[in-house]
């Protein structure tokens, strides 16, 4: 099978029409696709949980409207328009843990619009199923936690490897292939608002607990960058109205994308882990219909003003479990966003301790189960 056309070497701008002639002809387009593309009656969702053996390689079709559609592996599948409208590209994930359904069904209802010709892609888009065996057990992971693996931590000297250092690696070399098949620029990070970002990559997710703000946005840190005021219009957009901005280096698949690529990437928080079939998506009318716009070109509606509309808080600790004697001073159904005064201990060892300052604090994702060295829950300071 030829290789998609690639746009690396074109130089046309952002706004104008960018052909994407498919190498392949119709007729070995066609043939290829007598190799079956979903099982009959089967979605890529129900695909994917169904059967974990990866697809036969560059299973492909083509839409209606010209669109390459690419089962890239297991859960993966890339979608390159004939003609797409600029030089974004769109990456969405879910699933990084397993049963974090909502976003996963929410993205399954957009790819089955794709398919039917409801919604038009026109941008180079990936769609990723984080962890597929997670996913089939309704486990956040199989074996250790996948959104602590990226930027190669899959790969550092004696780390034994299992299910999930093999996903990462997995994950990791779709992204860097379809980025560089499809990116026009080099990404930049600019500081010029009115430019739009190259790469947006939005990693969705739900909460094991509950949350004092139901939705909520993590911006990976990256030195000297803020969130451009159009992502933070668009979080508003999705019903997202409260953004993190993290202040030390991660290993999840946001700071992926945002450290190696220079995309504008979100961990978003959407609500609370249920499984298959019990979320209610009249919650998340607001990422899928953001998502579609995102999809179609047609995002220019979203108001900038609504930018105003967000509070950001800034991680000012990261509780680390720093091993047998830790303790963690937090009942496990503390709600997402509970203050804690001045003074209050959070954590302590043989050691040390710590306690809040002289302004409130804020706690989300506090988990003493986490092995020693990883995040044990974020401390968080309001912006002004
Ligand atoms: O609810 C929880 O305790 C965890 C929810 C979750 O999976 N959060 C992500 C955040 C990733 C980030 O910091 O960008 C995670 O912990 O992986
Ligand atoms: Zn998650």
């Amino acid at each position: 099978m030829t290789e998609p056309n690639t746009t690396g070497s074109d130089t046309t701008k952002p706004g104008s029409s960018i052909e994407n002639d498919h190498p392949a002809s119709h007729s070995e387009q066609v043939n290829e696709m007598t190799q079956a593309f979903f099982a009959p009656n089967q979605d890529f969702l129900a695909e994917t949980l169904n059967d974990l053996t990866p697809p036969p390689p560059a299973n492909q079709t083509i839409l209606d409207d010209g669109t390459r559609v690419t089962r890239l592996g297991l859960g993966a599948l890339s979608f390159e328009p004939k003609t797409r409208i600029d030089d974004r590209i769109l990456i969405f994930s879910s699933a990084i843990h397993g049963n974090e359904t909502a976003p996963i069904e929410v993205c399954n209802h957009i790819i089955n619009d794709v398919f039917s010709g409801k919604v038009q892609i026109k941008r180079p888009t990936l769609f990723l199923l984080g962890n597929p065996p997670a996913m089939r057990i309704g486990e956040r992971f199989v074996e250790e936690n996948l959104n602590r693996l990226f930027l190669g931590k899959h790969a550092q000297k004696g780390k034994a490897q299992n299910l999930e250092t093999a996903r990462a690696k997995e994950l990791e070399s779709w992204v860097e292939q379809f980025l560089n098949a499809h990116t026009l620029d080099q990404p930049t990070h600019s500081t010029d608002e009115s430019s739009a970002p190259n790469i947006l990559h939005y990693d969705l997710h739900t909460a094991i607990r509950g949350s004092h703000r139901e939705k909520f946005a993590l911006y990976p840190y990256v030195p000297n960058r803020q969130p451009p005021r159009q992502q933070i219009a668009f979080m508003c957009a999705a019903d997202v109205h409260t953004v993190l901005l993290q202040a030390t280096p991660a290993g999840t698949f946001s700071a992926l994308t945002s450290v190696k690529y220079g995309a504008e990437s979100f961990t978003i928080e959407l609500g609370s882990v249920k499984p298959f079939g019990k979320n209610e998506l009249s919650r998340y009318q607001g990422i899928h219909s953001l998502i579609c716009l995102l999809l179609e070109g047609r995002e220019s509606c979203i108001e900038e003003e609504q930018a105003q509309s967000v509070d950001l808080f800034e991680v000012c600790h990261e509780i680390i479990n720093t091993g047998d004697s830790f303790e963690l001073n937090i009942a496990e159904d503390v709600w997402n966003f509970t203050p804690f005064e001045t003074d209050s201990v959070i954590w302590k060892d043989d050691q040390q301790e710590y306690r809040v300052g002289k302004d409130t604090q804020y706690i989300v994702f506090p988990n003493s189960k986490v092995p020693a060295g990883q995040r044990a829950g974020l401390m968080l300071k309001k912006q002004a």
